[in-house]
């Protein structure tokens, strides 16, 4: 670093996190930090803690040991999960939940950060704002020509891209999305890569993905957990080369 610089406080900062379930360590003293702006991509073997480390972070999964901190001061370990989604942590799960029986359109409109309570959707006239932000998302996400349609008519990669919307809809500061891509084709994937490419020019993003073309497209960061710890960190090439990474995850 030269001096004088300042490296800027983490976004997130996960250290030391031990998670034990009847014994069995899901987490293993395991540390991250994601920079102010960072994309992260997280991959690793069934079973490395992934999702229990998203569960961490989102309030659901309280550690045993450790430390979970969200812009610099925050200990997430105190909150709840509503607390923490008030904070600006959003998550996507991976199975998407969409209001099925609504349109595109309303979906996002339900979704605009604590504007409406369900019943006033459909009967208010949005507001010129609500109106603007929408077409953004639907141009983000690509579902302009679908908005009339009812989400549950939209292909599973759509459905994706409007509950990606309707969490950017909530303006989190920080995203976790987990695996977005199972289940898409390779058009899909290549769309979901940039539209997260493009949704981290404004937003940090953490994303847990099995599928390597999608995670060489992101082009970020990667960490590989292992056994509930870090097994390496860098970009993918790298920990491609990794001959332990190799062993455990990406040779079998
Ligand atoms: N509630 C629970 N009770 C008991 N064991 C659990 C619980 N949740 C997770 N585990 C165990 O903890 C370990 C880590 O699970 P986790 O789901 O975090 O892994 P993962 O990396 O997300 O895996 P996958 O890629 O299969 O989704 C697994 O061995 C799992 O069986």
């Amino acid at each position: 670093m030269l001096i004088g610089e300042i490296s800027p406080k983490p976004l997130l900062y996960v250290d030391g996190v031990t998670v034990t379930f009847d014994g069995f360590r899901a987490l293993n003293q395991l540390s991250l930090v994601i920079a102010p702006g960072e994309m992260r991509a997280i991959i690793g073997p069934n079973g490395a803690g992934k999702t229990t480390m998203m569960d961490v972070i989102t309030g659901k999964t309280r550690p045993d040991t450790g430390t979970v901190s969200f812009n610099g001061d925050v200990d997430l370990t105190k909150l709840d999960e509503a607390a923490i989604a008030q904070l600006g942590i959003g998550r996507k799960f991976q199975k998407p939940t969409v209001f099925e029986s609504h349109t595109v359109r309303d979906n996002l409109l339900l979704s605009l950060a604590g504007l409406r309570r369900p019943h006033k959707v459909l009967f208010a006239r949005e507001t010129v704002a609500e109106r603007t932000r929408i077409d953004e998302l639907l141009g983000l996400t690509k579902l302009g020509d679908a908005k009339d349609r009812l989400a549950g008519d939209l292909s599973h990669g759509q459905k994706q891209w409007l509950e990606i919307g309707m969490l950017l809809a909530q303006e989190p500061e920080l995203l976790l999305v987990d695996e977005p891509v199972a289940g898409m084709t390779d058009a899909e994937t290549e769309e979901t890569a940039a539209l997260l490419v493009e949704i981290n020019k404004s937003h940090s993003v953490v994303v847990v993905e099995h599928d390597m073309s999608f995670v060489k497209a992101l082009g970020v960061k990667v960490t590989v957990l292992h056994e509930g710890s870090v097994l390496a960190e860098g970009p993918l090439d790298q920990v491609q080369a990794n001959e332990r990474v190799i062993e455990v995850y990406l040779g079998r």
